[in-house]
Parts: C-alpha cells; sequence; structure tokens
C-alpha cells in the first residue's frame, strides 16, 4: 500500500491537499511523508494563503494503516511526526488549515484533522479515534487535543469506547465548526480558510484550547472513574489505563510534554502481544463475510423486503426484533390467538429493552413496531422474500413446518431455519427446496448479539448465501458461513466448554471457582453463568442432539441429567446456577449445592483430589483445551472455510477475549504440542471427552500452526 497526497492550487491563494490512498485513504508511511512535503511546499508558496486538506472519493481518511502495528521496527519515527510535523509545523503554521471531512476521519485521520485550525464536515461523515480497539492509544496528539475540543467526559467516552460520532453530533459538540453537503464541502471549507485568513473567524489552536476542559479536580475525579471501570472491565488489559495517564499528564504538565509521552507510549504499546492479537483480530472479523468459492462469483444480492418469522417464542420474537430495528417488514406467524399476542408483546418488551440500553431512540419504537404484524394461517407468505422458521428445537415439528411453508411461500422464497443444532438435510429432504435451505443460527438474543452463523448444505445455492450476507451486512451482524453439521460451529464449542466445567465439578471443583477463573482470563462469562444465559433447556436439547451425533464422548455429564428436572431454569426464569434480580444483577444460587451432590452421587468420576489443587491457569487449560479440540475437529471436518472465523465464532459466540485474538489464534500462542500432550493426558485419566483429534494430533507432531488463514502482520 503506497498512497500519497495531492496538492493543487486555486487561483484565490486557497491550496487544497487531498489525501489519495484508495479505498480509505489509510495513512502508510508514503502518504504521511507525502503530506508533509506537500504542506511545507504550501507554506513555503507565497501564492498560496491558506490550505483545505481533504480525501479524495468522499472519504477523508481511515486513520493509519494498522498492518504496520506488531512489527517491530517500521514507522520507528511516529513521534516525529506527531510533534515535528502535526504540532509544529501544520498546526503551529500562520497560514490557516482548514480540514473538509467526509467519509471516514477516524485514528491519524481524525488527529490530522484536529490539528488544522477548522473542521468542516458532512453530516454523515464518521469521526472517531478507535485506536484502543488495536492494543494502542491516539498516538497523532489524539489524547490532548479531543479532550481540548469536545471536554473530557465526552473525550474519554469516545476513546476508551471507540466510539464514532457522525458530523451532526460532531458540530452539536465541538468537534467540528459547521456542515456542509458533500457536493460544497470543500468550497465551503475554502470559504472558512479565507475568513480565517481576514481574521473574520478565528484560527483556533486546538492543542492550547482550554475553554471547553473541566476544572482539574473535577477532570481528576473523571480520569479516576475512567481508571476504576477500565480495570474492572478488562482487568487483563494495560493500554486503557496507559491512555488515561497520557490524558492527565497533559492536564498536569501541559500537552506539548504529554505528546511525546504519548508516542513513547504508541512505540511500546504497538510492539506489544495485545496489540498483535487486536490486528490479527480485527482482520479476522473483516475477513468473515469473504467465502470463498461464493463470495468471488461476481453475484448481486437480491432485494428483499419482507420476511415471514414462524414461532413467536424467545428466539423468533428476538428475531423479528433485529429483523424490523433493521427496517424489514416482518411477518409473524403463531398458531393461535394467545400465543400470537405474547409473541408480539416480546418484541414490543425486546423494543423497550433496546431503548432502555440506548440503542433505539424512542421516538422511533412505535413505527419500528408496526413493521411487525400477526397473523395465525400463513396470510401474506406469499409475498416473503425470506421465512425463518424458528419453532421449537423438536425435529418432527420443524419437518411439519418446512412442508408447510412448500405451499404457503413463493417458488423463490429462502427457507431458513433458525435452530441452533440440529442437522439441516434432515428438516426437509425434498429436492425442490434444497437449494433455498439456509440455516440462520443468531446464537443468544438475535437483536443483542452481534453474530449470526449462515448454514449452508451441500446444495444450498450461492445466491442464497449472497443475500445473506447482505442482510447480516444490514443488520450489523458478523456472519460466520459454515457447512451443515449438528451444533455447526458456535455450538460444537460452547457445548465442550460447559461439559468441561461439568466434568470439573463432578470431580470436586468448586462450581463459582470455575467460573472466577474462566473470567480473570477474560472470558465474558465462566460456563455456568454462560449456562444460564442460554438457558438449561437449550443445554439439555444440545446434550441429546450431541450425544446422538457424537456419541459416548458427550453423554458423560450427570449433571445435566440432574438440572433436567429444573429445565426451565436460567437467567430469563431469574435462577440458575445464580440467582437474578430485575437489573440483571446476580449471586451464587445456595440451591445449586443440591444439583452438585445429586451430580456428584450419581457419577462415575468421584472426588479427584489432584484436579482439586489445580491452579486456575489450570483449571482454565481444562476447560479450554477441549474447546481448541472442537475447533479443531471443525476445521478438519471442514465446517468452517477459513480458521480465522472460528477466532471471530469464540469472540463473538463464546466470549473468548478478543485481546487473546480468538481461540485458534490463542492456542498457537501456547502451541499445538502442549496442548496436544495434555489432552492427551487427560483422555487416559479422565476418558474420551478430552481425546484429541486427528487435525491437532497432526499439526502437534509437525510443529505446525492451528490457524491455516495467515495474519496480515
Ligand atoms: C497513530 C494513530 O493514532 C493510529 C491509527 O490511526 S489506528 C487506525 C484507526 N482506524 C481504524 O480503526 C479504521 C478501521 N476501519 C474501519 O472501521 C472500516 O474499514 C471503515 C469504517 C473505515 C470503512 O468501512 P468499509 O467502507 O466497509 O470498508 P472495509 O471493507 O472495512 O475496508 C476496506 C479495506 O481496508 C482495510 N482496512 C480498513 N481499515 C484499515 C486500517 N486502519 N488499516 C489497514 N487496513 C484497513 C480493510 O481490511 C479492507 O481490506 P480488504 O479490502 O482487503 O478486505
Amino acid at each position: 500500500m503506497k498512497g500519497k497526497t495531492i496538492l493543487e492550487t486555486r487561483a484565490d491563494g486557497v491550496a487544497i491537499i487531498t489525501i489519495n490512498n484508495p479505498p480509505l485513504n489509510l495513512l502508510s508511511s508514503h502518504v504521511m511523508l507525502s503530506l508533509k512535503e506537500n504542506t511545507e511546499q504550501a507554506l513555503q508558496r507565497d501564492d498560496v494563503k491558506a490550505i483545505v486538506i481533504t480525501g479524495s472519493k468522499g472519504k477523508f481518511s481511515g486513520g493509519f494503516d494498522v498492518t504496520a502495528f506488531g512489527n517491530k521496527g517500521k514507522h520507528g519515527k511516529l513521534g516525529f511526526f506527531s510533534v515535528d510535523f502535526i504540532t509544529d509545523i501544520l498546526e503551529a503554521a500562520r497560514k490557516p488549515f482548514v480540514a473538509a471531512i467526509d467519509g471516514p476521519a477516524l485514528g491519524g485521520g481524525l488527529e490530522i484533522a484536529l490539528a488544522c485550525h477548522a473542521r468542516i464536515s458532512t453530516s454523515s461523515a464518521a469521526l472517531g479515534l478507535p485506536e484502543l480497539r488495536y492494543g494502542i492509544l491516539p498516538g497523532f496528539g489524539g489524547t490532548q487535543r479531543l479532550p481540548r475540543l469536545v471536554g473530557l467526559r465526552k473525550a474519554l467516552e469516545m476513546i476508551l469506547k471507540s466510539e464514532f460520532v457522525n458530523g451532526d453530533d460532531a458540530l452539536a459538540m465541538g468537534l467540528v465548526d459547521a456542515t456542509s453537503s458533500a457536493d460544497e464541502l470543500v468550497t465551503v471549507a475554502c470559504h472558512w480558510a479565507k475568513d480565517i485568513l481576514a481574521q473574520r473567524r478565528p484560527r483556533a489552536v486546538s492543542l492550547y484550547r482550554t475553554d471547553r476542559l473541566e476544572p482539574l479536580p473535577e477532570a481528576k475525579m473523571m480520569l479516576e472513574h475512567a481508571r476504576v471501570k477500565s480495570k474492572r472491565q478488562s482487568p487483563n488489559l494495560k493500554h486503557p489505563l496507559v491512555c488515561i495517564d497520557v490524558i492527565e499528564d497533559g492536564l498536569i504538565r501541559g500537552p506539548r510534554a504529554a505528546l511525546w509521552k504519548e508516542s513513547e507510549a504508541l512505540s511500546e504499546l504497538r510492539q506489544s502481544d495485545t496489540c498483535r492479537s487486536l490486528v490479527y483480530y480485527f482482520f479476522a472479523r473483516q475477513r468473515t463475510s469473504k467465502v470463498p468459492g461464493i463470495t468471488d462469483m461476481g453475484l448481486t444480492p437480491r432485494k428483499v423486503n419482507t420476511f415471514a418469522v414462524v414461532g413467536g417464542g424467545i428466539m423468533g420474537s428476538s428475531i423479528v426484533t433485529a429483523l424490523i430495528v433493521s427496517n424489514y417488514r416482518v411477518i409473524l406467524k403463531e398458531t393461535d390467538e394467545k400465543a400470537l399476542q405474547a409473541g408480539i408483546e416480546r418484541v414490543k418488551v425486546n423494543l423497550q429493552d433496546l431503548v432502555k440500553k440506548g440503542k433505539l431512540a424512542e421516538a422511533k419504537l412505535d413505527k419500528i413496531h408496526s413493521l411487525c404484524q400477526g397473523v395465525l394461517h400463513y396470510e401474506g407468505f406469499r409475498e416473503a422474500d425470506i421465512v425463518i422458521e424458528a419453532v421449537s428445537e423438536n425435529i418432527y415439528l420443524k419437518q411439519r413446518v418446512f412442508v408447510e411453508l412448500e405451499s404457503y411461500c413463493s417458488p423463490h422464497c429462502i427457507l431458513a431455519s433458525s435452530s441452533s443444532m440440529i442437522n439441516l438435510n434432515l428438516i426437509s429432504e425434498r429436492k425442490e427446496l434444497q437449494d433455498r435451505i439456509v440455516g440462520t443460527h443468531f446464537f443468544g438474543q438475535a437483536h443483542l448479539l452481534s453474530i449470526m452463523e449462515i448454514v449452508r448444505t451441500e446444495k444450498t445455492s450461492p445466491q442464497a448465501i449472497v443475500d445473506l450476507l447482505a442482510i447480516g451486512k444490514k443488520m450489523e451482524k458478523i456472519p460466520i458461513v459454515v457447512h451443515n453439521s449438528t451444533g455447526f460451529a458456535m455450538n460444537r464449542m460452547f457445548f465442550p466448554y460447559t461439559q468441561a466445567a461439568m466434568a470439573l465439578v463432578e470431580h470436586g471443583v468448586d462450581l463459582y471457582r470455575i467460573d472466577r477463573a474462566a473470567e480473570a482470563f477474560g472470558m465474558t462469562m465462566g460456563p455456568f453463568r454462560m449456562i444460564d444465559f442460554v438457558g438449561f433447556e437449550v443445554l439439555i436439547a444440545m446434550k441429546f442432539q450431541f450425544s446422538k451425533n457424537f456419541g459416548e464422548r458427550f453423554d458423560k455429564s450427570k449433571l445435566i441429567s440432574v438440572i433436567h428436572e429444573d429445565k426451565k431454569a436460567g437467567e430469563t426464569t431469574m435462577k440458575g446456577f445464580y440467582i437474578y434480580d430485575r437489573e440483571s444483577k446476580f449471586i451464587p444460587n445456595p440451591d445449586s449445592k443440591t444439583y452438585v451432590n445429586k451430580a456428584k452421587s450419581a457419577s462415575s468420576f468421584g472426588v479427584d483430589y489432584e484436579l482439586m489443587k489445580l491452579s486456575d491457569e489450570e483449571i482454565v487449560e481444562m476447560i479450554l483445551f477441549p474447546v481448541v479440540n472442537a475447533a479443531c475437529c471443525l476445521i478438519e471436518e471442514k465446517v468452517v472455510v477459513k480458521a480465522s472465523d472460528l477466532d471471530v465464532a469464540s469472540v463473538m459466540g463464546l466470549g473468548f477475549p478478543e485481546y487473546r485474538g480468538g481461540i485458534i489464534y490463542w492456542a498457537d500462542t501456547i502451541g499445538p504440542k502442549h496442548i496436544h500432550l495434555k489432552l492427551e493426558q487427560w483422555s487416559e485419566t479422565y476418558g474420551a471427552f478430552f481425546k484429541p483429534c486427528a487435525y491437532l494430533a497432526e499439526r502437534a507432531s509437525r510443529r505446525t500452526s492451528l490457524g491455516q488463514a495467515k495474519s496480515r502482520l
């Protein structure tokens, strides 16, 4: 990736410097060098009185090219760019600089704009400093200039959450000085620059503004609060704390001194393991929508307006919610009036929940809810472009629904099942339907989680997959395209996570200690919290399918049989391994001892004093190496096309820590040999559940990595 900037001079004395590195005008070293050269040239020329910086083709700049992070040596002089160029040449120039922003102005891109003397943007521009996503901090002055432009409170929010704002919001908070249409953008920016030149508008230097900063004692309290929150939310991460320290340093020692501290911190953080893992993960996520043999066929997604959903239970109503929020019209079918009203009510509650979480504007609630229409007898199904079956996980019921769908839907309608584990080939054997049958598995609550498995059989048409990828994008879901198999990819990894933990409990390890160890490692939820989240019923259904399809390996746990007696339990009923209140706060459930004692006495395992002595790290290995093994089986069976898809699925579905790169990436940092050895030992002592698969064995013996897809680092 090379790229450059282009300098043009206009008759009125304004020079336009355009960043040109398509498609996103990223800041490669060539672009930065060229920007510096063109800026110096514009400053030296007598015919140039003011300068506008913009990006080509409606994109200001997507920021620094992150492929360079994680590598030692490359881009070694970023600090000089930040201080010597951005601060001492660009911002210090007597000739005014104005940024004309359309499209993304992110990371280093926004930081260049922050150093200009004014910023004009379109309403739809996306502005943000998402550096923390990559384990680094804003390194071109963003830690100093953003708080001085928008106040510390808002700046901390944007930086720590890697939040983007649009042009209108940026104007409201003082991040930009005016908005304009895209057509007029550069003209408005040129006028603004001339106004500064004529002293009709101020030549504002962001680095030394203080009018928006909160008083120091208040600022210190905010920073302390941010530290506490960051330590609580991500105790294993250092870079958010480094970033907070650098911001504070600027408030105490002054912004210029802090710029050097910022660039030193950047140099160090960009070579960290966290940065390497997060950059890897960024590209792994980007790659999920590229499916070899499908997305390279030149197919265009068909227009989809209307969905139909069969079943308004928890999953069905959640899918309806996710669809209507994305502006699709949805017909919801239930079997009787009572069930239908309950389904529609659930959709309403889900929408209100989104409002409460700040993810949906209250004013839009009624309009969005009106996109859902309830029916009892497949009325309107012929107009549907896609039907999603969301009835309970009962193969016979699903088969019956698909027979009915064939007669009520148009011959082009995609027929999707939301099953989380049932083999799609069993759902319908009708040849006429085969190329239209696909799985759409939303892990957990479809309107809350951002991942979607798209399941294809041997016969599913590439067009149906391309259509679903486009729908997933509109719904802002990360798609994982998988081949049909019991449990697909996510549940194939989730189930062993719970099984290993249950085996440990039956051997005498404390249930809550296992959750604590997993969470300290970075899992969003320990295995028992996770079981509560998905609900006991789902786990029981999963055990049934897994035992049937994978045999004895998955048939050992007695704890599942015990909880079967209480199968409605879980977070939705406010009682599972934990007890929940209405705010979803939870405490251990004293009754879970009863489950555990019953399971122990029914179990063939017996208390194992060696296992009871395990350290937290060893507990984590014992519950996560089986997940690595399951992921290896998925690669071996070609359920996924790229190992990196499992990294993304593990993070987004299983809550594996993103900063460890995902399950396969993490396993490669430990080494397949060690994992294989441990699993072999455990399988000898504790049974076939731990038996490593052939793929893992082969990689271990050849000492090669498990991930086939190479990172772009
Ligand atoms: C020193 C500084 O403080 C440090 C920094 O600047 S850190 C960098 C900050 N910038 C970012 O985080 C931007 C990340 N990118 C994005 O969020 C999105 O790409 C976007 C919103 C800008 C655009 O989205 P969209 O138009 O859908 O384009 P998208 O498909 O994502 O990207 C196009 C290509 O650019 C790549 N790309 C995007 N941002 C990149 C980046 N910062 N570095 C390297 N490659 C990048 C994508 O991987 C993709 O590659 P591909 O064509 O090979 O798949």
